[in-house]
């Protein structure tokens, strides 16, 4: 995690004007209904740059400007708040955490006493007045002095009771949202009314809370994060006790009066002694982000003590005793450019988004998930929309929604398929996931030859027309079924003798003892080509490490990013059953030479030398540490060798394969009609060899 967040830079004046303008334009847009033309990382941004331009030039501060102000001064209110219902100052990291408790510590004249970790949950913040034990009246947030009254919205707001356990009166405070499934509901309900959808779960929350006239009915969700006493009732011993007793504890009792908090979640707010511990939640929190069923865009640190609250006061804006710690925003509003259709291993015929390229949540994002054809009905898509699109850590991006009131007129329909893109047979729509007629078998033929490849398992003499014979006679599914294939049923195929059934089940014996990168280069994972497979099976050594990865694990291998690893761990949980196959066939599930990595073996830094991820070191090796690229046509002990072969090769030895030469490359192997690699190396001064040197210097390996 960074500590410096993204700013837009303001060039001048005008620059200025027209980004305070849009900001304030943006603002009152989301308070209002959601509908910001702006993600909140741009806004975001936007705002910092503002901040820093006034900084810099503060004889130029517009009085519009957002900066200072409670939802940047864009909202307004007639409700009176009892107390100020304010924003939060953010920090981006640790160390700025530490800075800010330090700055804290020193204002209070020694160290805070408690304090409270929470999530923030990512919604809007609500007022619920309870008088005597039922709930009267709803306010927003406002401009923090005052808000607007929702009561309108009281009823169906899951964790937030129309009346309490105790006939108390007290305001809640709190934050209304939407779940996931509530926000699927809200979307299918909206389209089912106008055909249109909300852009995600927030801008959806905001939007049906305020909305007066409600054709159809849409479910929220409240968390409670406070209590206070709540006038004419400041005198009773509650009221007191309120505003006596940590914050912690005044949770409980909001739990124990019937109202929702986090405390029933995975990102439960705690209670931690010194910073150390709060870091450690903060982690806790957003490692479990992906997985809650509702949106969190950061963790509110807190002092728990009430006095130390007391002491420490308010800014205008902002307490000086609790902070916002941000998480990387996991949404952004780009564009659907296209809409590809794909035919899986099982036959089923999913889309999937082609986007301009965002950058989320530390990777860059150019395709999202589309599920299946209803789910595109469902919300609504259209090509050339801006689109909500979400991701988290190792999940993979999804399109949430169109931004409906970003739409141009330009947007167009999109088309779904009339036949299987792969092979052209009729689809089978009776269902949500539609799937090609011909099931398994549509991908069978072009999945069975690729594994089959010179590159992968490399059995000689299986040809195209073969395979077909073999699925026809349904002796096979998957190029798994191969090994289980008998004599008998062999000589039993149309212009199959003796001899081609001897040869074939000869070179299915030799299949089943290539290394593990080929065995999983042959089941053709999105993505792993031959040298990923090689790396996968380098770093985890056997099949049953590379199993059991987890999306995390996966991220080790070098060239394995955030978004693949999911990607990859997902199409493996899918190939579950033919892994199994193959290894009851006996097909070999480990990679010579090296020995597996321990579970959560740490990565290998940068730079370190290959093969230093993994449990077998390469030290002692004869190519430890060097980058190795061939050229040319090899001789002599190398002359039957193919490229994947030398690379292989290579690999044993210790070495790393690489395809071009450059200022880092160790050594050239230049073969026979070397060309410009040759030349490229000599320049640079690259070591060169002969094959037959190459060979002596890894004849163990050979
Ligand atoms: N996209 C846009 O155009 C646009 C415009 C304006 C604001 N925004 C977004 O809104 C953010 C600022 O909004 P803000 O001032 O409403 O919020 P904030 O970030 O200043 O945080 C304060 C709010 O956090 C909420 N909160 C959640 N969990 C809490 C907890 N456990 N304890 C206490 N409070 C908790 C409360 O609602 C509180 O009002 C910006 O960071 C921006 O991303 C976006
Ligand atoms: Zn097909």
């Amino acid at each position: 995690m960074s500590d410096q967040p993204p700013i837009t830079i303001l060039a001048d004046q005008a620059a200025y004007a027209e980004a305070v303008q849009l900001a304030v334009d943006a603002a009152a847009a989301y308070y209002a209904d959601g509908t910001s033309p702006l993600d909140d990382d741009a806004y975001d941004r936007l705002v910092r740059g503002i901040a820093a331009y006034e900084e810099a030039h503060p004889g130029d501060v517009l009085p519009a400007s957002p900066t200072g102000k409670v939802a940047g001064g864009a909202v307004t209110g007639d409700v009176p708040h009892i107390v100020p219902m304010l924003s939060l100052d953010n920090v981006f990291g640790a160390e700025q955490l530490a800075e800010w408790a330090a700055s804290l510590e020193r204002r209070l004249g020694r160290p805070v006493a408690k304090w409270s970790v929470e999530p923030k949950l990512d919604g809007l913040a609500v007022a619920a007045r309870y008088r005597h034990g039922r709930l009267v009246q709803l306010i927003t947030r406002g401009d923090g002095t005052a808000g607007e009254d929702v009561s309108h919205a009281i009823g169906p707001i899951d964790g937030l009771p129309a009346r309490l356990a105790e006939p108390v009166t007290v305001e809640l405070r709190g934050e209304v949202m939407m779940t996931t499934e509530q926000f699927e509901a809200a979307c299918a309900r909206r389209r089912a009314h106008d055909g249109t959808t909300f852009a995600n779960p927030r801008s959806a929350a905001a939007g049906w809370l305020r909305t007066r006239e409600r054709p159809y009915v849409c479910e929220l969700t409240f968390f409670g994060y406070g209590a206070l006493p709540l006038p004419p009732d400041e005198s009773t011993e509650l009221a007191a006790w309120l505003r006596e007793a940590p914050h912690s504890e005044i949770m409980r009792w909001v739990a124990r009066q019937g109202a929702q908090t986090t405390a029933a979640t995975p990102v439960a707010g705690i209670v931690a002694d010194d910073l150390e511990q709060v870091q450690a939640r903060v982690e806790q929190i957003a490692a479990a982000r992906a997985g809650l069923s509702f949106g969190i865009d950061g963790i509110v640190v807190k002092c728990d003590l009430a006095a130390d609250q007391a002491q420490a006061g308010f800014s205008s804006r902002a307490p000086r005793w609790a902070v916002a710690y941000k998480l990387p925003p996991t949404e952004k509003i780009t564009k659907l450019l296209a809409v590809e259709w794909n035919t899986g291993r099982t036959g089923v015929i999913a889309p999937r988004a082609v986007l301009e390229p965002v950058e989320l949540d530390g990777s860059v994002v150019g395709y999202a998930t589309l599920h299946n054809a209803a789910d595109i009905t469902r919300r609504g898509l259209m090509l050339g929309d801006s689109v909500v699109v979400y991701k988290a850590g190792d999940v993979i991006p999804r399109v949430e929604a169109p931004v409906v009131h970003l739409r141009t007129g330009e947007e167009r329909p999109i088309e779904f398929p009339k036949v299987c893109p792969v092979c052209g047979d009729a689809i089978d729509t009776s269902q949500e996931r539609w799937r090609c007629v011909r099931g398994r078998a549509c991908r069978a033929i072009a999945s069975i030859l690729y594994a089959a490849g010179r590159d992968q398992l490399d059995i000689e003499g299986l040809a195209e027309n073969r395979i077909q014979q073999m699925l026809d006679a349904g002796l096979i599914t998957d190029f798994a079924d191969l090994f289980s294939l008998t004599r008998e049923q062999l000589l039993d195929l149309e212009r199959m003798g003796e001899v081609s059934t001897d040869n074939l089940l000869a070179a299915l014996e030799r299949a089943k003892t290539r290394p593990l990168s080929r065995v999983f280069c042959a089941l053709g994972v999105r993505g792993t080509g031959r040298s990923m497979s090689r790396r996968i099976a380098r770093h985890f050594g056997t099949m049953d490490a590379v199993r059991a990865a987890d999306a995390e694990a996966m991220q080790q291998v070098e060239g394995i990013g955030p978004e693949k690893a999911p990607v990859v761990v997902a199409e493996l949980a899918e190939l579950s059953d033919l892994i199994d196959k193959l290894v009851k066939a006996g097909v070999n599930m480990t990679e010579p030479g090296v020995t597996p990595a321990p579970p959560g073996a740490p990565a290998a830094p940068p730079g370190a030398p290959p093969g230093a991820s993994t449990g077998a070191s390469t030290d002692g090796l004869p190519l430890a540490g060097m980058s190795v690229v061939v050229t040319g046509s090899m001789t002599g002990p190398l002359e039957s060798l193919t490229r994947t072969e030398m690379n292989e090769l290579i690999e044993r030895a210790g070495g790393r394969a690489s395809s071009s030469v450059s200022a880092k490359t160790s050594l050239l192997v230049a073969g026979e009609k070397a060309g410009s690699k040759r030349t490229k190396a000599e320049s640079l001064g690259v070591r060169i060899a002969t094959p037959e040197e190459f060979a002596a210097l890894v004849a163990p390996h050979l």
